[in-house]
């Protein structure tokens, strides 16, 4: 299986923008996982973004949180969610990052969650109420594993902490292109391509445009401005509602950007 780094480079080269969406976790139950993963993979998504429901999701917007809390009611766990990764990990092969606050690893024990993380193909590692000076000691334990520690930077961030965090992040930095918690906007700051541009230059690794983006025109202009995109409160709605051809519409809206941009 590809690195993070590698799969949206392959996207690249192949003239696609990354398209990484994010699911949550047991909605609709656990038995709902493996399809949808397999499902998303031959849609050809450049990988998956597996958010673990929490009870206390200080970054999300209300589609997530309810997600979280129809997955909270399953029974869904982070031990749950690794042990059914596992249960089909020859079949994934697209790589998988996972979405958890800190608490829940920190339960499950660093050692025992970095070697779960690789008997389920999880190859990055989302964790946002852990900053970047906190950060080390999630790589230290999970990068021997071959799990990435990816990092969000923020539109308020100063330009020196931007560098900061583009420089310690892994597989891909994750431009968060919105103040404030997840979900849908019906737009986005002007400024967005000179702090995109700031990004580019701070690290080699691709940068992806997450928050925020929940139409297949987003896609296409958020995604012009790095390497891709997350897409994950529109996702979650259209899983949610089984709308399928939605999911399709947004994933087809990252192949082909160059073409379509020279129009
Ligand atoms: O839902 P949106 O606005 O499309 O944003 C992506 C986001 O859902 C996903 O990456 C994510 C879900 N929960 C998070 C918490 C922090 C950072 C990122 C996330």
């Amino acid at each position: 299986m590809a690195t993070l780094q590698q799969a949206i480079e392959q996207a690249k080269i192949a003239g696609n923008k990354a398209f990484v969406p994010y699911i949550m976790a047991g909605d609709g139950g656990l038995l709902t996982l493996k399809p949808t993963i397999l499902k998303l993979q031959e849609m050809g998504v450049t990988a998956i973004e597996v958010g673990i429901p929490f009870t206390d999701p200080v970054a999300d917007g209300p589609t997530i949180e309810q997600a979280g809390e129809r997955a909270l009611a399953e029974g869904v766990t982070l031990r749950k969610v690794l042990n059914t990764l596992a249960s089909f990990r020859e079949e994934i092969t697209i790589p998988l990052v996972m979405m958890t606050y800190f608490n829940p690893v920190l339960a499950y024990g660093l050692e025992s969650f970095a070697e779960a993380c690789v008997a389920g193909g999880v190859k990055g590692l989302i964790v946002p109420d852990v900053p970047l000076e906190e950060s080390a000691i999630l790589r230290d334990q999970l990068n021997p594993h071959g799990v990435d520690i990816v990092q969000l930077v923020s539109l308020t961030s100063s330009p020196e902490r931007i560098a900061r965090i583009a420089t310690a992040s892994q597989g891909f930095v994750y431009a968060v292109t919105v103040n404030g918690i997840t979900g849908a906007r019906a737009s986005f700051a002007d400024n967005l391509a000179g702090h995109f541009a700031q990004l580019r230059q701070s690290s080699h690794l691709p940068v992806l445009a997450g928050f925020g983006i929940s139409t297949p025109e987003q896609v296409v202009s958020m995604g012009a401005l790095g390497d891709g995109v997350i897409v994950g409160s529109a996702i979650v709605a259209a899983l949610h509602e089984g709308d399928v051809a939605r999911v399709e519409a947004l994933v087809t809206a990252s192949k082909n950007v160059r073409e379509k941009s020279t129009l």
